[in-house]
């Protein structure tokens, strides 16, 4: 199996203290993977490892088939896209005038640049200039930036914190489709529900260290503890396992018509986090 990206054991220093500690996760081309962890976890200095923005302290960093740091050149750097929060920006330019820029530096047909500011939905404010943005407007725009090039790969780092919720169904969707279209996707958050709504699989970083990796059903079904809710219309309110020996005391119910609601027990991320870790996500 040849993997987009293929990290093991990997660790980084920053002089005595341990930034990542031992991690190892592959993704495969087509998937979106999630990075799920606390502020300080690790999840930007592993994305600054994988696009040559820092180097490792031990360990494998591979990238298309080659370490990490080939990432720097520009013959790879042109296959993959970046989002953090460190947008360089042209303040002075509009929105237009800064992924022009970018454009001829990568060659791009001058479409590019209407279809990445759909992307975004920002295409109406393109003659702002930068400066005028809000906070949200800018990580869009760095987000157009990074796709502007169609790459085989795209890091984001929380690409969503500064939106609001229109804005995020917005990006959500885009990434589908740019994911339909063949690009691998790695992001980072700390927001349980993008996580579990974006991505195919996720791992949890905690400390440096990843604490569960898998789909979100197969770490729904490892951490959960099987069992239903019942709700009946006296009020009353059953915990029970979902198993053989219980199907009768539902179906009795049921048939007498006495349930209100009924629901699996499914454990959230938090729940998961808190398991694995003994801590909160946030
Ligand atoms: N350049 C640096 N010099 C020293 N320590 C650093 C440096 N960059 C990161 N660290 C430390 O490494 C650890 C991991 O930081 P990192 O930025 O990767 O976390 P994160 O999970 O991305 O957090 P956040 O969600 O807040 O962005 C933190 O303890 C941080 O203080």
């Amino acid at each position: 199996m040849t993997y987009v990206i293929d990290v093991q054991h990997l660790q980084k220093h920053f002089h005595q203290e341990a930034a990542l500690r031992d991690v190892s996760f592959s993704i495969k081309k087509g998937e979106i993977f999630g990075f799920l962890g606390p502020s300080g976890s690790g999840k930007t200095t592993t994305i600054k490892i994988l696009t040559a923005q820092l180097t490792k302290t031990k360990g494998q960093a591979i990238v298309f088939g080659k370490d990490a740091k080939e990432m720097q050149k520009s013959s790879n750097r042109a296959r993959f896209g970046i989002l953090t929060d460190n947008s360089g920006l042209y303040l002075r330019l509009s929105v237009e005038e800064n992924l022009q820029l970018y454009s001829k530096l990568y060659n791009l047909p001058i479409s590019s640049v209407k279809e990445s500011l759909e992307f975004v939905n920002l295409y109406d404010e393109r003659k702002k200039k930068v400066s005028q943005l809000s906070k949200g407007m800018i990580q869009r725009v760095t987000l157009a930036r990074s796709i502007m090039h169609k790459p085989e790969l795209l890091f984001l780092d929380e690409p969503t914190s500064a939106l609001d919720p229109v804005n995020t169904q917005h990006i959500y969707n885009g990434l589908r489709k740019l994911n339909e279209m063949g690009t691998t996707i790695f992001l980072t958050t700390h927001d349980m529900s993008e996580a579990e709504t974006l991505c195919d699989r996720i791992a949890f970083l905690h400390k440096g260290k990843i604490r569960a990796i898998g789909s979100p059903q197969q770490l729904k079904k490892q951490f959960g503890n099987d069992t239903i809710t019942v709700e009946l219309v006296d009020g009353s309110v059953h915990c029970i396992e979902n198993c053989k020996d219980e199907a009768k005391k539902v179906y009795d119910w049921m048939r007498s018509g006495l349930i209100s609601r009924i629901y699996t027990n499914e454990p959230t991320f938090g729940d998961i986090f808190l398991q694995v870790t003994g801590s909160d996500l946030i």
